[in-house]
């Protein structure tokens, strides 16, 4: 029994309370929630899983929910409501420590340069909280992320801003084509259960230093190992550098600094150094003196400067750099906040579909849009952008009013792929051999060197796992998908590289177990053989005589289907791994819908729980400035409230709970007649907000209530509220929009007041009499 051991009283549904607009969200919309449950015998308690309730919980200040819900995920009764939260950069979560610092809250600093053992401590603590910390713990089960039908027909009647893609865009993504973790990759299946072991051997001999003691592995599990060359990537990226000044595009980096919380910042780094060389051959040793580090972003280095003896020369001399090099792209062209300024600020699942949708521009320090070098180290999944950019090119941008849709299966459980590989990436500080050696078991001698890399000095080296539990799951996750929809499945594998070209093998394996044979064509022969005749129309046949289609394809002749398919109005999903079910649910639904936020995102526990995650995108930080600085909060809810109705009707299939059906109906229903009436908020201020929306759902919610016939009592309850909300609606939204306009103070930004934040967040004292009522 462990510490958080869930005991009887937990609620039917954890809500989970994270940051920024989210968070803000939350304290417009859950009173609601919480008042209609209530009304319906089902009860909705909450978790603090936000940045600082995560820091406060490691100095025994908090509650550790995180922990808690960890627990939760191996319980058949999980009902959990996770909304996004910050997986915080260095600089964020220092700013967060400052912050409740500055609260009076007893918490240590950050230690850059731990020189004692609680120091070290103290670093450790801090670096579990950093970076995706916490969908690793909570994502138990494999993933389903999909516009729901309702949400495609109103993405199709109301279509977002789509920029336009011209045949002369001179867009282009860059990767490299040697020396990275694509190229580099090996892979193997763990035969039986046991334990390995990371070594490193120093080169000239010299004593092996373990880098991870006992790692243990499941049967089945498989095990890949990578590195990227530090000497590849540094002259790559000054390759970069130059062409983009060279061709005259805008120099823009994508990388996921936030998750991939060891190996990202480390290139952002380096992509750092590649546009101030002169200053780093100069300054670099007064530079590192005074903790200032390219990995944190030129504005934390620019920070740094002052007041720092000799910071004005250093100033200068990055200025003159930066203005003879090529021109950054911009993340905030009014503040003069480039690409390479923040490692959080630009994280490549949004950056690049945004950018995409934007007709393949962005910002100059003018705020002008231009062509842009869109740089991605990594090899592995670059090449699905470049096929989007390539179609854009060919065929313009795609249609909302008509496109079908890519919703996506992912692989994901159990920290799966790249995405769990934080406690095994390590940067090399010498040259010499990475190991990974079975220690016991494994279906080896002990001692068996599994997989091993020569290494540089600075290489990025790292372990993925993945366990075959979870991909057999996916592998039916995928099947059930495709039966249920009956649009084609494809397997987004590539069998170049090395994880893929096991993972195909076991796919292929496992699809057999569950009967079911690839459609022929299915390696996209067939396809390509139908492109050369002309013929445009998909592979129909089904191998298995049962309707379904399901391919392997390599991502890019993936992505080109998909397109081709979307193009035509037909729906193609996505099996992919980890790091493509991360990219492609931003990709899709923002080219689709606008905004991953509109996506139903499952998560069917492996333990028979639900974690249901709402929409596909993160917190928007820039929502938060918008509030703060006028009082409009544009997030859109829409995730929050699709993921409650499939919360709800998890309750309701548990057995014991018949109203959570009802509600969940109902609420379904209400979302419907929320869109159709075009509810949904405004990105300015003075038009209907967060606020403003999630006080029309609850009208329809309570109208939909009142309408069934299934329990009358719950009818009753809900009628007098319908008509009363229906009554002072007019006065309900004039009061949310009369409240816009100026500043607000919430007290806080990791850390917000909770009663400043309600006050903001709930201002129509007639909405809250209605709710308070009930
Ligand atoms: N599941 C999770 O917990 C996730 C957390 N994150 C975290 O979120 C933060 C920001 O990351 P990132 O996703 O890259 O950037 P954003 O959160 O800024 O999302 C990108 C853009 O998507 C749009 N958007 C996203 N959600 C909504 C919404 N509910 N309503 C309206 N628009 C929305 C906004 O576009 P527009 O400008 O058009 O309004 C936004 O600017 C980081 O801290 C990151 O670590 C990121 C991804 C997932
Ligand atoms: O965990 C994170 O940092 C981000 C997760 C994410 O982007 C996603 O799941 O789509
Ligand atoms: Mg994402």
């Amino acid at each position: 029994m462990t510490d958080h051991q869930i005991t009887a009283t937990e609620p039917d549904i954890v809500w989970t309370r994270t940051d920024e607009a989210p968070m803000l969200a939350s304290a417009s919309f859950l009173p609601i929630v919480e008042a209609y449950t209530r009304a319906a015998g089902v009860s909705v308690g909450v978790a603090d899983i936000s940045l600082a309730g995560r820091i406060l919980a490691a100095f025994g200040l908090a509650d550790d929910g995180l922990a808690r819900l960890g627990d939760l995920t191996s319980s058949p009764s999980a009902t959990i409501i996770k909304l996004p939260n910050i997986s915080a950069s260095l600089p964020q979560l220092k700013a967060a420590i400052a912050e409740l610092r500055g609260q009076g809250f007893d918490i240590p600093e950050y230690p850059d340069a731990p020189a004692s053992p609680l120091a070290e401590e103290v670093r450790a603590a801090y670096d579990a909280i950093k970076g995706s910390a916490v969908n690793p713990v909570l994502r138990q089960g494999n993933s389903d992320r999909r516009a729901p039908a309702s949400v495609k027909a109103y993405a199709r009647s109301h279509p977002h801003s789509m920029g336009e893609w011209s045949p002369e865009s001179r867009t282009r993504v860059a990767t490299m084509d040697e020396g990275d973790f694509k190229h580099n990759e090996r892979s193997v299946i763990v035969s039986e259960g046991g334990a390995l072991e990371i070594r490193f051997v120093p080169a000239g001999g010299g004593e092996p230093r373990v880098l991870r003691d006992h790692l243990t592995v499941t049967a089945g599990e498989v095990v890949d190992a990578t590195r990227m060359s530090a000497a590849a990537l540094d002259s790559f990226l000054a390759t970069q550098a130059a062409a983009a000044k060279e061709e005259g595009l805008l120099l823009s980096v994508h990388l996921k600094a936030t998750m991939m919380k060891v190996s990202d910042p480390v290139i952002f780094g380096r992509a750092v150094a590649s546009v101030i060389p002169r200053t780093l051959a100069e300054h670099g040793d007064a530079l590192a003196a005074a903790g200032l580090r390219v990995e944190d972003g030129l504005a934390s280095i620019l920070a740094g400067l002052d007041g720092l003896e000799g910071g004005e020369a250093i100033r200068d001399s990055i200025t003159a750099e930066l203005a003879d090099g090529p021109t950054i792209s911009m993340v905030d062209s009014d503040k003069g906040i480039t690409n390479l300024h923040v490692p959080s600020d630009v994280i490549i699942d949004a950056s690049m579909p945004a950018m995409i949708r934007r007709g393949g521009t962005l910002w100059d320090a003018d705020g002008e849009l231009r062509d842009t070098l869109a740089v991605i180290p990594d090899s592995s999944y670059a090449g699905v952008y470049e096929a989007v950019i390539e179609d854009c090119k060919a065929h313009g941008a795609l249609d909302p009013t008509t496109m079908g849709t890519v919703p996506n299966v992912g692989l994901m459980a159990r920290k799966a792929e790249e995405y769990g590989s934080h406690d095994k990436t390590f940067i090399m500080d010498a040259a010499g051999q990475v190991e990974v050696a079975a220690i016991e078991g494994a279906g080896v001698e002990p001692g068996t060197v599994l997989l091993s890399h020569e290494v540089e000095a600075g290489d990025i080296w790292r372990a993925c796992a993945t366990q075959d539990a979870p991909i057999r799951d996916w592998v039916r996750l995928a099947i059930a998908r495709a039966r249920a929809t009956g649009a084609p499945a494809v397997f987004w594998l590539d069998p170049e590289r090395a994880h893929d070209a096991v993972l195909i093998s076991l796919v292929t394996r496992y699809l057999a177990e569950e009967g079911v044979t690839l459609t022929e064509g299915g390696d996209g022969a067939d396809e390509r053989a139908k492109k050369a005749d002309g013929d445009d129309a998909p592979v129909e046949d089904s191998a298995d005589g049962a309707g379904l289609d399901i391919r392997i394809l390599d991502p890019v002749a993936a992505t080109r289907l998909s397109l081709e398919r979307a193009r035509r109005g037909e729906d193609t999903i996505s099996v992919t791994g980890n790091v493509l079910r991360d990219y492609n649910t931003d990709l899709f639904p923002i080219l689709e819908l606008g905004t991953s936020a509109k996506m139903l995102s499952v998560v069917p526990l492996m333990s028979g729980g639900g974690l249901y995650e709402t929409g596909a995108g993160g917190s928007a930080p820039k929502h938060v400035a918008q509030l703060l600085a006028e009082n409009h909060l544009r997030w859109d809810s829409l995730g929050e409230y699709l993921a409650l109705a499939e919360a709800l009707r998890h309750v309701a299939d548990r057995g014991g709970k018949p109203a959570a059906a009802l509600l969940a109906d109902a609420l379904d229903t209400a979302t419907t007649a929320f869109l159709e009436a075009d509810h949904s908020p405004g990105r300015k201020r003075g038009q209907i907000d967060n606020r403003g929306s999630s006080a029309w759902l609850a009208l329809e919610w309570a109208r939909a209530l009142a309408a069934q016939s299934e329990d009358p009592e719950l009818a009753g309850a809900f009628r007098p509220v319908a008509e009363e909300l229906e009554a002072v609606m007019g006065t309900i939204q004039s009061e949310m929009l009369a409240v816009q306009g100026g500043a607000v103070d919430i007290g806080g930004y990791y850390h917000p007041d909770a009663e400043l934040t309600a006050a903001v967040m709930r201002p129509s004292a007639t909405l809250n009499a209605v709710i308070n009522g009930i």
